[in-house]
């Protein structure tokens, strides 16, 4: 098992979660970066974005050991590319052949949970998926490796507080990911099922 994993995120929500989730077995450490997302599946999303936070992140050679030592030899950190950590979540309509899959974000954005809702007005099947892809890549060049958790559940009105995404429009066993105590949905959502996976591949021997 790796002590540490660089997360690349620009949501402090998921980073809390990762966070929840991963540590203390394993230091989640991160950098806000805004990474262009490309079209296409989920999967493509996910390897594009992992490959192009690889490039893009930095991290110094090693630890110093005192935080007052750091001013004073920061000359000797180097850039240093990946290993690094992404993930891409998607928000899955079954009447809709999977969209608003990846682009969820901008459906969120511009039309809002109860345009979310709307979007599934004509459909009596009010089913979805939420799926979570984490990326792995070891740096530049290597080709990311995917672990991707899914949750069924359904589109409903708007329950609970709004304080993370489309938690309040998304219900799984009766209660929206919104009302539920942060622990429980954190042991079940779609993130915890795909680091169930990364955690299984770390146990492998596999490090980062
Ligand atoms: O568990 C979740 N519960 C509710 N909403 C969620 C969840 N997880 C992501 N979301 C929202 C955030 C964003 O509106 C979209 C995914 O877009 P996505 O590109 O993956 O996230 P992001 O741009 O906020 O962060 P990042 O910098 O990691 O790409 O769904
Ligand atoms: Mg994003």
């Amino acid at each position: 098992m790796p002590d540490h994993v660089n997360f690349i995120t620009g949501n402090a929500n998921k980073l809390r979660e990762v966070k929840q989730i991963l540590e203390p077995a394993i230091e989640v450490r991160s950098q806000a970066l805004d990474i262009e997302e490309v079209q296409g599946t989920i999967e493509e999303v996910t390897k594009f974005k992992c490959s192009k936070a690889a490039e893009l992140v930095s991290s110094p050679i090693y630890e110093l050991p005192k935080p007052r030592l750091r001013r004073a030899h920061a000359y000797l950190l180097l850039k240093v590319n990946g290993p690094v950590l992404v993930e891409d979540t998607a928000l899955c309509y079954n009447a809709l052949g999977g969209l608003p899959g990846p682009y969820i974000k901008w459906f969120l954005t511009t039309i809002g949970h109860q345009g979310l809702n709307n979007l599934l007005a004509a459909y009596d099947d009010k089913s979805a998926e939420a799926v979570c892809t984490f990326g792995y890549s070891a740096g530049p060049g290597h080709e990311p490796i995917l672990f991707q958790g899914r949750c069924p559940g359904k589109i409903v009105p708007p329950r609970g507080p709004t304080d993370f995404g489309w938690d309040p429009c998304f219900e799984y066993e009766g209660k929206t990911f919104a009302e539920m105590e942060k622990v429980h949905k954190n042991a079940i959502s779609h993130r915890a099922r795909a680091l169930q996976k990364l955690q299984a591949w770390f146990k492998e021997g596999n490090t980062a």
